[in-house]
């Protein structure tokens, strides 16, 4: 601060106690209100607007709180050194003294500490359909994921090494076996879209720009005390693959769930035959039960509805967010009226709730499709936390597989802005001339052969277990 430059006018009478008088910054207590109010629109969109389309039980909004600013800053400074290295690009903000204050996902109520750690799996889903607007203008679009096209732009630009063979469209099918192998990938390579959890500390993840590999062997150490049972616990005899595929099982039936609870059983049955990626590596014919679809209440079937809030595409959304950003360049009061930063309440959810079928040419039209495609996008872009905690000894059946309880959550659910989506085009034309350019000729249909992949060595190690038994 310059002492010559000082001006009594930019301070403000901020309180009293014995002691001390004290006054703040007009500039720095501005800053301080607009962290305060951009922070409580996360909580107001999560409370007001992601809740009610994807369900009060999966939705943890919390609060903001008020922090004194030198805890902030030493906090900020003991932190510093845990952080990746591609992140350091962004400041902590240490001036404005609120945070938002969430329970801890990975640490659920439900456990007990004297038992064995819960289990905490992160997925980052990502989009799980195809466009069907009429406004794309590229085929490929229609048959193959923006998931899927997006790892080749990602490996193309150096964010990843390795391409990831996840594909959405198989976890949001509601298919078992298409579920199976979407997980079985997101293990494979995880990027940042898989992440495990023992007792709230993250055993397994990718490292982003990292060539370390995996280590499968530490994450089978973590889980196979969970699915010992039976014969297995008595000679300690059980394979690596079968303890992911049982790991899997459980993870699965847990996104077909409720969520906790039960529940409605009503199945999405046109869900499936829609959403074949041609990218998926994952095999049709392979297929032995027909189309499940998604039970309406689970946390996916919820997920996917409201990403299907984006029916026009961003290439159909794109000239209606142009309608809006030339009304407001005219009428630049209207942006408070037409709630384009918020506030994220009931009106808000009205307005995307309320949309016209058919463009009758207005903003009001445009605003609503707008709203409704930044809700598609957060809901692309959230997390689903799966906390399982194993069943008590007593509660346990000892010759059946091992029982879990579990809770669902959806995690990161932050407005994405207004101005987000000239980048979101953008980026789409970056995705899809790049997959045009270089993955055009992926294989289709049958898994390849993974000779370096860790379920290939989780396979290998079937042998070394039957001749060297532990
Ligand atoms: O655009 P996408 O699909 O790449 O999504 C972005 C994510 O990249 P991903 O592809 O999941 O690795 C990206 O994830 P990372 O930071 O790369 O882990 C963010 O979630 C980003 O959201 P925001 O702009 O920070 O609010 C996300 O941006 P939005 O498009 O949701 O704004
Ligand atoms: N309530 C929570 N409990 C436990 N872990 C959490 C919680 N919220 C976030 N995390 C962890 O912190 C990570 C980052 O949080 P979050 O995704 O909300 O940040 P973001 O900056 O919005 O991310 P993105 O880049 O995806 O937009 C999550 O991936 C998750 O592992």
């Amino acid at each position: 601060m310059e002492l010559d430059k000082m001006d009594e006018n930019d301070w403000k009478y901020h309180g009293e106690g014995n002691k001390s008088l004290v006054v703040s910054h007009v500039q720095v207590s501005r800053l301080a209100e607009q962290a305060f109010r951009q922070i409580q629109n996360i909580v107001d969109f999560s409370s007001n607007v992601m809740s009610s389309l994807l369900g009060e039980k999966f939705i943890h909004s919390g609060e903001v709180v008020k922090l004194p600013l030198e805890f902030v800053r030493q906090l900020s400074i003991k932190v510093q050194h845990q952080r990746p290295a591609w992140r350091c690009d962004k400041v902590m903000d240490i001036y404005s003294g609120c945070a938002l204050c969430l329970p801890n996902l990975t640490s659920p109520a439900l456990h007990q500490p004297t038992h064995t750690p819960p289990l905490c799996i992160e997925i980052k889903p990502k989009c799980g359909f195809l466009p069907s607007s009429k406004h794309v203008s590229k085929d490929i679009k229609t048959k193959v994921c923006r998931f899927c096209m997006h790892q080749h732009y990602k490996v193309a630009n150096g964010k990843w090494k390795r391409r990831s063979l996840y594909c959405p469209l198989d976890l949001f099918s509601g298919n078992r076996q298409r579920m199976h192998f979407a997980i079985r990938h997101l293990i494979e390579e995880p990027q940042n879209n898989f992440k495990i959890f023992k007792g709230g500390q993250c055993i397994y993840s990718s490292k982003e720009g990292s060539d370390d590999s995996l280590d499968l062997n530490s994450l089978l150490h973590h889980l196979r005390p969970y699915f010992m049972y039976g014969n297995n616990r008595i000679n300690s005899h059980m394979t690596g693959k079968a303890v992911l595929n049982d790991f899997i099982q459980v993870l699965v039936n847990a996104l077909l769930s409720g969520g906790g609870g039960d529940g409605g059983v009503v199945m999405d049955r046109q869900g499936e035959g829609r959403s074949f990626c041609e990218a998926s590596h994952f095999n049709r014919e392979r297929i032995r039960h027909g189309s499940q679809g998604l039970p309406s209440d689970s946390v996916l079937f919820r997920i996917l509805q409201t990403q299907m809030l984006d029916t026009l595409d961003i290439e159909g959304l794109h000239p209606l967010y142009r309608r809006v950003e030339q009304h407001l360049q005219d009428f630049p009061k209207e942006r408070t009226r037409l709630q384009i930063d918020g506030p994220y309440n009931e009106a808000f959810l009205e307005k995307l709730q309320k949309c016209p079928t058919e463009d009758d040419g207005s903003v009001e039209y445009a605003v609503a499709k707008v709203h409704q495609y930044r809700v598609a996008m957060t809901a692309k872009d959230c997390s689903i936390m799966v906390a399982l905690v194993p069943s008590t000894e007593e509660e346990e059946d000892d010759e059946g597989p091992p029982a879990f309880s579990y809770s669902v959550s959806i995690l990161d659910l932050d407005p994405k802005p207004f101005d987000s989506i000239p980048r979101q085009l953008r980026l789409d034309q970056r995705i899809v001339s790049c997959y045009l350019r270089t993955g055009g000729s992926l294989p289709k249909g049958s898994l390849p052969p993974l000779p370096g992949g860790i379920f290939a060595a989780a396979e290998r190690e079937d042998c070394t277990l039957l001749f060297h038994p532990v």
